[in-house]
């Protein structure tokens, strides 16, 4: 049967709401005849305000509601920020589609316009992320890192009303709430590797949906969907999460795919970076490999430190 309406399932946050509205515009010039329609679902990441996510320790806490109203019949497709999307999904859902990525690094955003290398030990750099973190503290082992929490926005507010003096925040996120204005630096991904699937929107849809899954297929952008592919292998191998310090980036050229990942400990001392090459074809095997490159050089040991924590 051929779908007249689609209902997008998506967390009410200015950056889901953009996300959800890009697949929505992507949807209808595909599409003129079907109606789609943004449905917005509460999850628990967007009700514990005040808790660093590394500390929450839940899998898909920004997803998990939304996959529910999915499973539930209640909306079509749901769309996400691929790195807050767990690597397994649960049964009876796939990954439908992807959209063309955005920048996959992170920036630097700071008070005065300083550049990382111009922050010293003096400065409070906020972000709750174990990667982020980890990253800093190999820059600088004396940096000063607090927590922080909140959507995009919120973040901002708190750094102008005096919390910090800078941030470490994904500039795909500030620049599709057109914040680019706050970006000072955008960090090489060598000093803070991105998060697995950094950048790149995912639309997440039943398996057995077949017609449509047929209209997302018409949508999907192969380069980030192969890279999400090899991110995605990579993280699910290292068995990584939001709650260790991990990353990968990949580079696609031609018809082949370098990754560069890391597996660090929370104080940034112990910080194994590795990087594999394979064909684009092949792309999540290439990921698999790089984590067991990292396994065989002691990641496991690292993470297994942390998870007893
Ligand atoms: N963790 C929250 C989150 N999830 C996705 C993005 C940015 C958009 C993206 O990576 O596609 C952000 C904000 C951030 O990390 O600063």
């Amino acid at each position: 049967m051929n779908k007249k309406t689609i209902k997008i399932g998506t967390r009410g946050s200015q950056l889901a709401l953009f996300q959800a509205k890009l697949t929505q515009k992507e949807l209808h010039e595909k599409f003129p005849k079907i109606t789609v329609e943004i449905v917005v679902i509460k999850t628990k990441g967007d009700k514990i305000l005040d808790v660093a996510l590394s500390k929450i320790g839940d899998k898909g806490l920004f997803t998990k509601e939304i996959e529910n109203a999915l499973l539930a019949n209640e909306v079509d497709i749901a769309v996400h920020s691929l790195k807050d999307l767990p690597t397994t999904l649960p049964e009876g859902l796939t990954l439908g589609a992807v959209l063309k990525r955005g920048e996959f690094r992170d920036a630097l955003v700071s008070k005065d316009g300083r550049k990382l290398n111009e922050l010293t030990e003096n400065d409070v750099i906020a972000t709750s992320s174990l990667r982020r973190k980890a990253g800093l503290l190999r820059f600088n082992k004396n940096f000063n890192i607090i927590d922080i929490r909140g959507n995009v926005n919120t973040r901002i507010q708190k750094m102008e009303e005096g919390y910090c003096d800078a941030m470490i925040m994904a500039a795909a996120g500030l620049q599709r709430l057109d914040l680019d204005k706050y970006i000072t630096e955008i960090v090489h991904p060598e000093t803070i590797i991105p998060a697995a699937s950094q950048g790149i929107i995912a639309i997440e849809s039943r398996a057995d949906d077949a017609a449509t899954n047929e209209l997302l297929a018409a949508i999907n952008h192969v380069p980030s969907w192969n890279a999400g592919e090899a991110e995605r292998g990579f993280l699910r191998a290292i068995e990584g999460g939001c709650q260790v310090p991990v990353g990968c980036y990949s580079q696609i050229n031609g018809d082949t795919i370098t990754l560069t990942g890391f597996v660090a400990s929370v104080d940034g001392t112990a910080f194994l970076t590795e990087t594999e090459t394979g064909l684009v074809s092949n792309s999540r095997a290439t990921g698999e490999k790089l984590a067991q490159k990292l396994i065989e050089r002691g990641a496991a040991k690292i993470l297994d430190g942390i998870r007893k924590q």
